[in-house]
């Protein structure tokens, strides 16, 4: 159960008065997330999302709940946060940073389809556009800097097939990034865990992006590659499926085109991408934050799909 910090009905009909939304009426604990708690809001003014932040600060989320504004603003489909009376959009909890947000309608698709991919990757090229000229700044805080300091602190967990294949992946990483061909790439705000359970769909109608706790300023295309790789992957072997890969790169690309750099940098950015999550699921499994903490995801699904992306040769960008 993803409700790390309990609320009532009661709690929240006091704090709630602070919000042009009219009486509480409802509240219920969602089980599904990893990272804060959630609750499905019922008010008199229809349907909401309240989050309460587990692990990110009073500082770091202005970044997140005015860039889905900002995005929502501009017709990308977002949740939109809910402003106080005060125009605050992060207001405390039980002592904690917590937020209100629209609910967007329909389910995630866990079984895309190449029209599911097609429109995924038309509205992430949609939202790195709209994102373009968001005036805060944050860096993705999965990044390279956060793999360095990581590497070194699961590796003691790690066999030694694993040990030296993280070694090997994050010597080539350190030098891709310094490379002229990454310094060219194009970048923004990005999603950064774009994956399937992170978008709602009703039938084949996308309604929104969610889940912009790890967004940061990074390449467009490390954007794109994370959500290839969760998207257009056979979940049991890590292999791409080009059916759903071309559905979703060519729909971003006719939003958005990509560049010959982006061409050039798209394998050594699968795999980068992919080590983000295999790292990010070994810390979780094994420096464990909470006693609370649910079932970590599986880190093995990843490792798989870093070794399937050294291995062969993807789909080209377009
Ligand atoms: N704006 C929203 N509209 C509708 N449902 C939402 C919205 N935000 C969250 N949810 C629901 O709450 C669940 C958990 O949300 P979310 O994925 O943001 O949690 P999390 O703790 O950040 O999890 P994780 O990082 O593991 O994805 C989602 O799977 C979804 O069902
Ligand atoms: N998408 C991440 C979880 C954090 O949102 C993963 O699958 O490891």
């Amino acid at each position: 159960m993803a409700v790390f910090t309990p609320v009532n009905l009661d709690d929240v009909s006091q704090w709630i008065k602070q919000f042009p939304l009219g009486k509480a009426l409802a509240l219920k604990g969602i089980a599904s997330g990893i990272e804060n708690s959630n609750f499905f809001l019922s008010t008199e003014h229809g349907e909401y999302v309240l989050t309460i932040f587990e692990n990110l600060s009073f500082e770091q989320l202005p970044f997140y709940l005015n860039l889905m504004r900002h995005l929502a603003e501009r017709g990308v489909l977002v949740p939109a946060p809910v402003a106080n009376e005060r125009g605050e959009l992060i207001v405390a909890l039980h002592g904690k940073p917590a937020s209100i947000v629209s609910k967007l309608e329909g389910s995630s698709q866990m079984a895309p389809q190449p029209v599911h991919c097609a429109a995924v990757g038309a509205m992430l090229a949609k939202m790195h556009l709209a994102a373009s000229d968001f005036p805060l700044q944050q860096p993705n805080l999965r990044g390279l800097d956060w793999w360095n300091e990581t590497t070194p602190q699961v590796l003691p967990f790690l066999s030694d097939d694993n040990a030296h294949l993280l070694r090997a992946e994050m010597h080539f990483q350190d030098a891709f990034a310094g490379c002229d061909t990454y310094r060219a790439l194009q970048r923004g705000p990005v999603h950064a865990d774009l994956f399937r359970n992170n978008v709602m769909f009703d039938g084949e109608r996308l309604t929104g992006f969610f889940d912009f706790y790890f967004a940061g300023c990074d390449t467009w295309l490390f954007d794109v590659a994370v959500t290839v790789n969760d998207w257009c992957v056979d979940l049991a072997s890590g292999v791409l499926d080009t059916g759903r890969v071309r559905a979703m790169l060519d729909a971003y690309h006719a939003v958005r085109p990509f560049t010959a750099a982006e061409q050039t940098a798209w394998q050594p950015m699968l795999r980068a991408a992919a080590l983000r999550f295999w790292l990010s699921r070994l810390y979780d499994l094994h420096l464990p934050r909470e006693a609370e903490m649910l079932t970590p995801h599986d880190p093995a699904h990843f490792e798989r799909i870093l070794r399937e992306r050294i291995a062969t040769p993807a789909p080209g960008l377009f």
